[in-house]
């Protein structure tokens, strides 16, 4: 085969199919030397310039041909890029989540396919049973090994913590584990069904109640009836604000790095800001070339929060009162692993980063969604005030956690927290291949290649979830519906992604779950949200507008919308003067 050619070969090769004319421009032309004259009047001594590009186009049909040529027969399909091998990785760069979304769905037939690039390969999975294999085969298909270098790019770790991240990362039952396992083991644990779950996210939720409290204080104070009083604010941001700032607290406690470590106002803001400059520079700091050149935004943006949480933590707060124990134990796991106190700040960063990026856009997207849609509003707000109590006398609302996160209460609710997270998420779950690994009895994965699930391509598979899988219809997850494919609740379980699968799905899920919800249930009640001037939605009867999702970056978690979606925010006629949250 190819591998077995040189360069001479390929030359003799094909200088029978290719004449070598065909590769000249049309205006060139042989002098009277016999020499080649690419422009009139100038002569290029000897036939340099087409064997030169006879030799680029033979290197590149062997490229080409090279790229196709499976490491092994069971290899999954492969699907050849036009610029060989780095031509996927350049389309994923230049157009993010988008490319490999629309690739999976242009090869419905490809339940896995092989993306070549250089030195390795890349396997898409697109079907949800052999997501679930991948699931299953955690020995050989692990998420663990790509961590130290991952965190290294991300949150900027020194290498002595590095090393100490590389150390046990797979342990077998009864080894010791290491700095990642222990840390693994433990946010699960905490945040799995039970009581320590419950009292977090009854914290969460108060907090985020009190911030609603501080806002409407805020901007409707001076009014004598607050239901004239109107503010203009961008959703996205709004909504954000609210989890940022009550996740901060909720978790570092009151004197957090993030609301306290300057006693200006102006930092404090500028340090929420330095966290979204963070976040949405994510994928430039990933690339890690130069990150404090390159990606300056996200670069400084991450510095500025380290040292504010290093401060923090040096000041010996999180031994605070109002620091949640999950915060508190992990500092204690990552400084029994020989971390120092300063490097501690970038670990908690991500899980600062963790609990608040995907319930700040969920939420939003829920909220939007209920606003967006006259019915779904009436219907979400007439469970919820089904639920929700007032004792006698006092002007404030009494809401049960239990009842709103229970589908059975308010099961729109549910039904659309369910949906705007298949339809936001086209996350990746990603798995490096650690030895040669026959998947589901079919499929040869070579060792040393990367493994993705690909979410967006599940989510959207009318395979799976009807005829109107682009659609945003949250009746697929509403109880009692016959036909199985429109059912949310009857398709495969791991055909919804959002939360991941296997052995990363995401520990904070119930808890972000009943976040989400009561959070969302507290502004439904509070709030009217309608369009600004000339913002309505067409059709929708003078409701907000739903923008697209942006796509075109990389899915590190839920989509952001495609523009700003600006709205008045109107208090509710009526009897709550807030919402105090019981179990
Ligand atoms: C709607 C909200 C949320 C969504 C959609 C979400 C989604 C995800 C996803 C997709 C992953 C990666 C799974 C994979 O690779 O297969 C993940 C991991 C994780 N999530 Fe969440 N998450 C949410 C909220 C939270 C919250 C509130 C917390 C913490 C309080 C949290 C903590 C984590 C942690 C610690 C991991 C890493 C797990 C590991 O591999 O060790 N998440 N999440």
């Amino acid at each position: 085969m190819f591998n077995n050619l040189n360069l001479t070969d390929l030359l003799n090769t094909t200088s029978n199919i290719l004449p070598f004319s065909s590769l000249l421009p049309p205006s060139s032309s042989k002098n009277h030397n016999g020499a080649w004259s690419l422009f009139p009047g100038t002569t290029t001594t000897g036939p340099l310039l087409p064997i030169l590009l006879l030799a680029l186009a033979i290197l590149y049909l062997a490229l080409y041909a090279l790229q196709c040529l499976k490491s092994h027969p069971n290899e999954p399909p492969i699907l050849p890029s036009k610029i060989p091998y780095i031509g996927h990785l350049l389309s994923m760069t230049l157009q993010g989540g988008r490319y490999l979304k629309n690739l999976g769905l242009s090869h419905p037939d490809k339940p896995i396919f092989t993306l070549p690039v250089p030195n390795s390969r890349i396997y898409i999975v697109t079907d949800p049973v052999l997501a679930l294999a991948v699931q299953r085969a955690s020995k050989s298909l692990s998420f663990t090994p790509l961590v130290p270098d991952l965190t290294k790019r991300i949150l900027g770790l020194d290498t002595k913590t590095v090393n100490i991240v590389r150390q046990n990362l797979d342990p077998e039952p009864g080894e010791q584990k290491g700095f990642l396992a222990e840390m693994h083991d433990m946010v699960y644990a905490a945040l799995g069904p039970g009581m320590e779950l419950n009292e977090l996210s009854l914290r969460a939720v108060r907090e985020l109640a009190e911030e609603v409290d501080s806002f409407v204080d805020a901007s409707f104070r001076n009014s004598e009836e607050g239901k004239e009083e109107e503010v203009k604010v961008n959703l996205l941001h709004w909504v954000r604000h609210f989890v940022t700032i009550s996740t901060a607290k909720f978790l570092y406690g009151p004197e957090n790095p993030l609301t306290s470590s300057s006693p200006a106002e102006g930092e404090k803001l500028d340090l929420e800001a330095a966290f979204w400059d963070f976040d949405n520079g994510l994928g430039q700091l990933l690339i890690g070339i130069v990150p404090s050149l390159t990606a300056r935004k996200p670069y400084y943006g991450r510095e500025k929060l380290a040292a504010a949480m290093g401060d923090w933590l040096d000041s010996g707060k999180y031994l605070g009162e109002g620091v949640s124990d999950i915060v508190k134990r992990r500092v204690e796991i990552a400084l029994r692993h020989g971390w120092d106190l300063r490097e501690v700040s970038r670990s908690e960063l991500s899980f600062l980063f963790a609990g608040i990026v995907n319930t700040a856009t969920t939420s939003f997207w829920v909220v939007l969604r209920i606003f967006a849609e006259r019915g779904l509003l009436n219907a979400v707000r007439g469970e919820l005030e089904g639920v929700l109590t007032q004792e006698e006398g006092k002007r404030r609302g009494v809401l049960s956690l239990d009842k709103v996160k229970n589908g059975q209460a308010c099961p729109t609710l549910m039904a659309v927290f369910k949906e705007s997270l298949r339809v936001g998420s086209d996350n990746y779950s990603t798995r490096l291949v650690k030895s040669d690994t026959v998947l589901a009895g079919k499929y040869f994965l070579k060792k040393g290649s990367i493994i993705q699930i690909a979410g967006g391509v599940l989510h959207a598979d009318i395979k799976i979830w009807g005829d109107d899988a682009a659609a945003f219809n949250p009746g697929r997850f509403l109880p009692g519906t016959d036909e199985k494919k429109k059912n949310g609740n009857g398709v495969h379980p791991a055909a919804f992604r959002a939360f991941g699968g296997g052995k990363t799905l995401c520990p904070g899920r119930h808890f972000a779950t009943n976040e989400i919800l009561a959070f969302v249930a507290i502004l439904v009640l509070r709030f009217d949200l309608e369009p600004v001037e000339g913002d309505a939605g067409t059709g929708t009867g003078g409701m907000i507008r739903v923008p697209e999702k942006d796509d075109g970056v990389l899915p590190v978690h839920i989509l952001e919308p495609r523009g700003d979606v600006f709205v008045r925010v109107c208090p509710r006629d009526g009897t709550y003067g807030g919402i105090e949250v019981v179990p």
